[in-house]
C-alpha cells in the first residue's frame, strides 16, 4: 500500500517538518528513517509486549514510544530490548522492560533492517545485534521492519554489502574459512571494533561477528541459511527470512506499507 505524498507531509508536520510548499523538499535518510519509525509506532497499543529493536531506524521508534508514554498516550509497555545499546536507551525513557524468559510471546516488534528484498526477507546485523534480534522478532506474533529506500535490493546479498555471521571466537579464523569455502569466491572478513585499535567487535553475546562478502547471488536462501548453521562455530546469520510481517519503507516520494 503506497501512502500519496500528502499524507507523508502530513507525518513530517507531526515531526515538525516543513510540509512541501511545491514539490516534495529532499529529505535526509536520517528523516526518511525517522518518518518510517514514527508510522510503524502508530501499530502500537496499550498493554502491548513490544520487542525493541535496535540501529539508527529503530532509535528513532523507542524514542517515539518514549515520548507517548510521556505524554500519557500509550501506557502498560513492556520493552523487550535486542540490544544492551536499546536496553539503555530504553531506560532513559522510562519504558518498563523485561526479557524473552518472563514474555516468550511478543506482540509487535520493531525493528530496521539492512537490506529488504521483494519477498520482505531481509539482511540485518550488520551494527552487531542480529541473535537477539532473532530471537525477539521470531517471538513475535508481528514484526514490522521500518527502513527508508535505499535498503531495498532485488536480493539479499546483491548489495556488495556483508552478510553479518555471529560465531564463537574460539578458533575464529576456522569457522571463518569454512563460511568463505561455503561460497565461491567470497570473501570472510572480521568486524572489528570501531576504536580504531584493530581488535574484533565483541556482540552483547561475548561472541565474533564476521562479515560475509558474496561475489554472486546466493541462489535458494533457505539453503544458504541453513548450509551456513550447520558449520559448528556458527551461532546465528543475519538474514531473517520470512520473518518481517509488515515492511515500512519511506522514500522522497512518500510511504509505501508491504504486507506478507
Ligand atoms: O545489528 C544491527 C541491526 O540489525 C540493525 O537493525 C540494522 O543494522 C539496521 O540498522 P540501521 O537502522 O542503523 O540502518
Amino acid at each position: 500500500m503506497a501512502i500519496a505524498w500528502s499524507e507523508t507531509a502530513a507525518s513530517m508536520e507531526a515531526l515538525s517538518l516543513s510540509p512541501p510548499m511545491s514539490p516534495p523538499v529532499i529529505l535526509t535518510q536520517d528523516e526518511l528513517k525517522k518518518i518510517a519509525a514514527y508510522k510503524a509506532v502508530e501499530f502500537v497499543e496499550s498493554g502491548m509486549v513490544l520487542g525493541l529493536g535496535t540501529g539508527s531506524t529503530a532509535k528513532h521508534a523507542v524514542d517515539r514510544i518514549g515520548e507517548l508514554l510521556r505524554q500519557g498516550k500509550l501506557s502498560n509497555i513492556v520493552g523487550i530490548p535486542t540490544s544492551k545499546k536499546t536496553q539503555e536507551q530504553a531506560v532513559s525513557l522510562g519504558i518498563p522492560l523485561s526479557d524473552l524468559d518472563n514474555y516468550p510471546t511478543i506482540d509487535l516488534a520493531i525493528d530496521g533492517a539492512d537490506e529488504v528484498d521483494p519477498h520482505l526477507n531481509l539482511v540485518k546485523g550488520r551494527g552487531g545485534s542480529l541473535l537477539r534480534e532473532k530471537m525477539v522478532e521470531g517471538a513475535c506474533k508481528k514484526f514490522v521492519c521500518i527502513v527508508d529506500e535505499s535498503k531495498l535490493v532485488k536480493h539479499l546479498g546483491g548489495s556488495g554489502l556483508a552478510l553479518p555471521v555471529e560465531i564463537v571466537p574460539f578458533c575464529w579464523k576456522f569457522t571463518a574459512n569454512k563460511l568463505q569455502k561455503l561460497f565461491q569466491g567470497s570473501d570472510c572478513v572480521a568486524k572489528l571494533r570501531n576504536d580504531g585499535e584493530g581488535k574484533p567487535f565483541v556482540t552483547d553475546n561475548g561472541n565474533y561477528i564476521v562479515d560475509l562478502y558474496l561475489k554472486k547471488e546466493m541462489g535458494d536462501l533457505q539453503v544458504a541459511s541453513d548450509a551456513i548453521l550447520r558449520i559448528a562455530g556458527v551461532v546465528e546469520h543475519g538474514m531473517f527470512l520470512d520473518m518481517a510481517t509488515t515492511v515500512i519503507v519511506a522514500g522522497e516520494l512518500g510511504i509505501t506499507i508491504k504486507d506478507k
